[in-house]
This record gives C-alpha cells, sequence and structure tokens, in this order.
C-alpha cells in the first residue's frame, strides 16, 4: 500500500488490464470510483523512524506528523476506538473535522461531499481546509476527493467477518429483515438464504459489510437453482485459523486460496471477465481487481485483531507518538466473547468452529478482503522489526493501563446502568448492553480534562467538536430606533 507508484500504477492500469477491466466494471458501477478525477498520491516526505514516546510527554517528531486524515470508519470492526484516538489528536491540535450534519454520512448511500458540513465548493479556494474526515461512511472516492486533498493519509480497518458477524447480528438484529427473521446467528449462517434478500431493508448489514462499506461494487448475482445460489466453497477450518495478536505473522499461515481462486493466466483472465454474466461473488478476477485497487488508494488498513500492532504501525507512519495513539476501547457489547481467542479455532466448540467458517464462507468478499489486510499488516510489521514492535505494543498496553487505573473507576469499562454521566453514556442499540465509562473521583483538573477526552464516547464527542467549529450563532437584538455612533 502507499502512494501509487509506478510499478503499482502500471499493474492497474497496464493496458492489458485497463481495457478488459475498464470495459467491465463500467457495465456494474465500478467506474463510478475509478473516474472520481485523478488520484494522484504525493510521496510523502521522509519518514524517520522516531522513537516511540516511553511516557504522557509527547514525543518530539524527527519528521513532521501528518495532520490529513481520511479514515473510513468501516462497521463493527473496532473503528469507534479509532475515531475516539482521531478525536482526541484533532481536538488537542485543534484541526478542522469534515462532520456529517448528524453522525453517519448519507449511510447507506455513497458518500457526497455535499453531506459534510460547511462544505462550500465554489468559494474560491476561501475555505478553510478540512484536516480529518473520519465518520460512518461507504466510501465514494471521487466525493471524498473534493473534501480532501489527494495526499491526505487514507485508513482504515478490518475485522475477521466471523467476529464481525457476530457483532453484528446483535447490534442489528431489529435493522436488519435479513437477521430479525433469523431466531440465531446459527440458524442464519445455517441457511442465510432463507432469510436474505439482496437489497432488503438494512441487508447490507448481513453479507460482506466491509466490502460494502469501502464502497466497493457487487456483481450482479447469478441466478441459480434454487435454494443453493454458487455458494461460496466451505473454507477448511484447519487452514483458515486466525491466531490471537503476539503470536507472531500470521500471514503465512492463512490460506486465501481457499476462498479466492489461485491467480488465473492472462488468457483464462480475460476469458473469465469478458463476460460481466460470468462475474460471481467468488470470482478471483473481480475480487483481485477491487483488492488491487483499495491497495492503491489506502495508505494503512489496520486489522482488529491486531489492533495494538495496527496502532503502532499507524503512530509510525504518521510520524504521531505512541501518546496519540493510545485509548480505550469504545462501543464493545457485553456479555460478548472479547478474548482474542475467539479469533483461534483452539478452545472453540465444534459449534463455536462451525459457525466461525460459515460466516467466512458467507462473507467471503470480506474474508478474501481480511486475509489481503491480514498479510499486507504482517509484511509492513516484518519491515518495522519484530522485535521494535514487540516492545512498542508493550509499552503502549503499559501505558493503556496505566491510564485506566489513573482515569477509570474500577480501572476498566462498566455496564451502561451504572453511567449516570450522560457525556459519558454511549449510545444504546442492539440487543446487548454497549459498555462505557466511569471516571474515578478526586482527578487534577488537568487530569480530568484528559481522563474525560478518552472515556466520552464517539457521538457525544462529535456533538462537542460540532459545537467547537459551528459555535452558536448570538443574535444580537438590532436597536434601529438609536442612531448609530460613528
Ligand atoms: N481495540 C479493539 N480491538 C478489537 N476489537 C475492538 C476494539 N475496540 C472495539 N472493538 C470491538 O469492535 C466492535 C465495535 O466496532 P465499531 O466501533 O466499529 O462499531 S460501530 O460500527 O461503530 O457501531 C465491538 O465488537 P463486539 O463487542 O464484538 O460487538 C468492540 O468490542
Amino acid at each position: 500500500m502507499g502512494p501509487l507508484s509506478p510499478a503499482r500504477t502500471l499493474r492497474l492500469w497496464g493496458p492489458r488490464s485497463l481495457g478488459v477491466a475498464l470495459g467491465v466494471f463500467m457495465t456494474i458501477g465500478f467506474a463510478l470510483q475509478l473516474l472520481g478525477g485523478p488520484f494522484q498520491r504525493r510521496l510523502p516526505g521522509p519518514q524517520l523512524r522516531q522513537p516511540l514516546a516511553p511516557s504522557l510527554r509527547p514525543a518530539l517528531p524527527s519528521c513532521p506528523p501528518r495532520q490529513r486524515l481520511v479514515f473510513l470508519k468501516t462497521h463493527k470492526s473496532g473503528s469507534s476506538s479509532v475515531l475516539s484516538l482521531l478525536h482526541r489528536y484533532g481536538d488537542r491540535h485543534g484541526l478542522r473535522f469534515a462532520l456529517p450534519a448528524r453522525y453517519q454520512f448519507g449511510y447507506p448511500r455513497l458518500f457526497q461531499a455535499s453531506r459534510v458540513k460547511g462544505y462550500r465548493p465554489q468559494t474560491g479556494g476561501t475555505q478553510l481546509p478540512f484536516h480529518i474526515l473520519c465518520h460512518h461512511m461507504r466510501f465514494n472516492l471521487k466525493e471524498v476527493l473534493q473534501v480532501m486533498p489527494s495526499d491526505s493519509f487514507f485508513f482504515s480497518i478490518v475485522r475477521d467477518p466471523a467476529a464481525l458477524a457476530r457483532s453484528a447480528f446483535s447490534y442489528y438484529k431489529s435493522t436488519s429483515s435479513a437477521f430479525r427473521k433469523s431466531p440465531s446467528l446459527a440458524a442464519f449462517l445455517a441457511n442465510p438464504r432463507a432469510f436474505y434478500r439482496p437489497g432488503a431493508r438494512g441487508d447490507h448489514y448481513a453479507r460482506n459489510l466491509l466490502w460494502f462499506d469501502f464502497g466497493l461494487p457487487f456483481p450482479p448475482e447469478k441466478r441459480a437453482k434454487r435454494g443453493n445460489l454458487h455458494p461460496p466453497r466451505d473454507p477448511d477450518p484447519l487452514q483458515l485459523q486466525v491466531f490471537p495478536s503476539g503470536a507472531g505473522p500470521r500471514a503465512q499461515t492463512l490460506n486465501p486460496n481457499a476462498l479466492i481462486h489461485p491467480v488465473s493466466t492472462v488468457a483464462d483472465h480475460r476469458s473469465q471477465i469478458s463476460s460481466p454474466a460470468s462475474f460471481d461473488l467468488g470470482s478471483s478476477s473481480f475480487i483481485q481487481w477491487g483488492l488491487a485497487w483499495l491497495d492503491s488508494v489506502f495508505d494503512l488498513v489496520m486489522v482488529a485483531e491486531y489492533f495494538d500492532e495496527s496502532l503502532v504501525l499507524l503512530a509510525d507512519a504518521l510520524c504521531w507518538g505512541l501518546d496519540d495513539v493510545v485509548g480505550f476501547m469504545h462501543n464493545a457489547q457485553a456479555g460478548r466473547k472479547q478474548d482474542l481467542s475467539t479469533f483461534s479455532n483452539t478452545g472453540l466448540t465444534a459449534e463455536d468452529q462451525q459457525l466461525t467458517a460459515r460466516a467466512r464462507a458467507w462473507n467471503n468478499l470480506d474474508w478474501a478482503l481480511y486475509v489481503h489486510f491480514n498479510r499486507s499488516l504482517w509484511a509492513r510489521i516484518e519491515k518495522y522489526g519484530q522485535h521494535r514492535l514487540q516492545t512498542a505494543v508493550a509499552e503502549l498496553r503499559a501505558r493503556r493501563e496505566a491510564l485506566a487505573k489513573h482515569c477509570l473507576a474500577g480501572g476498566e469499562a462498566s455496564d451502561p446502568k451504572y453511567i449516570t454521566d450522560r457525556r459519558f453514556r454511549p449510545f444504546q442499540f442492539g440487543s446487548a448492553k454497549v459498555l462505557g465509562y466511569i471516571l474515578r473521583s478526586g482527578l487534577s483538573p488537568q487530569d480530568q480534562e484528559e481522563c474525560e477526552r478518552l472515556a466520552t464516547p464517539e457521538l457525544q464527542y462529535k456533538d462537542k467538536l460540532d459545537a467547537k467549529q459551528f459555535p452558536p450563532t448570538v443574535s444580537l437584538p438590532l436597536k434601529t430606533s438609536r442612531p448609530l455612533s460613528p
């Protein structure tokens, strides 16, 4: 990932693939994204790696911190925890956010620049620039580039589709018609087509939600025999384990070919994609194309299962201090397995293993995305240095623990029923409680301020930033009876 290198440009836009791919994708709407204007990414300045800050004091940067950021906030993937650090960073540094009028940019419709509060396209360059665009949207590059400069740092986050499905099912149980009709996630995944109708209300939450959020197109589904429309191949659970954080590079242990068919020869490729009707949700060329396109746009894609490793890489890429990326987990649902063993098959019941395999197979585009970005993450970690990364991750966790002990009553997240201060009570939605934080009493005013920032949920923080950027205008009464004195 990273700026468009000549090699990448060639790979993406080489005459052969350009001709074939454009022809096909224009027919299915991908061109909407691709024709979004020249996406000229400037090479960032030299990124000297700086040692990460060992304390709350900000590190002295040896490179200029990057402050033009586009974060694609994908759903149910740990994105609120990332949003929290962006809110805090932007707030502390007085940066301008491109904010939605409410909390999302017209989701699930594709992002439109006109949805950004205060966006004025025709002001002859007098409009103050935005620094951070980070609230929920369905990604739409063309329109994003109306708001943010093309050399902004583009990043996002993905999560294992099995964990994401568990989270989405309980959160969107009443929002997605497919989920609503289904008694349980296991029942849904046992026969998803009994419940799922593409295009039905909220059903984008029920299948390939990451792919949807990235704004990638869905090919028309091939009509197939009743009951089982081109089912994605069931992944071999032994090959598709994702190991918990800290266990070393994992990309090699994943076998994407279990779902992404091996890249075909050029001749195969051409014959395969020459007709849109030949696309299906498991088509290798279709998936590869989408992934290559994402690689050309996004500088970093974090992985929820390796959240802390991702944070260290983020801090490094942005030339931020470690303390800029330390924060608490937000939007966690109570009573659900939060431990990372969920992502490995070890310790899972046979039933859980089956559910995991089915969820990954049903969400095959997301699984392909996940495998791809998991692999990129670990390639990046290799470059960064395993040992160096482990040291930084340990430092980050120690800082988080110290902050939790210092800021939080009980040193951890709380059931929302005990959170009486509305500023800290997270929005409750779905069938499980969403956990939040209660601040310890007796904090010094300075610590109180920092701890409040850490504990504030995303909606309240967005409101706070909104009020700061758009202070209510005080209308002074017009005193027309008295002449204005010079
Ligand atoms: N740091 C970190 N690492 C791993 N997982 C994390 C992290 N932070 C949040 N989470 C889990 O992400 C789920 C919430 O995701 P989002 O914040 O993206 O949800 S939302 O779309 O904004 O509603 C939610 O998952 P569930 O608890 O399974 O529902 C959170 O627990």
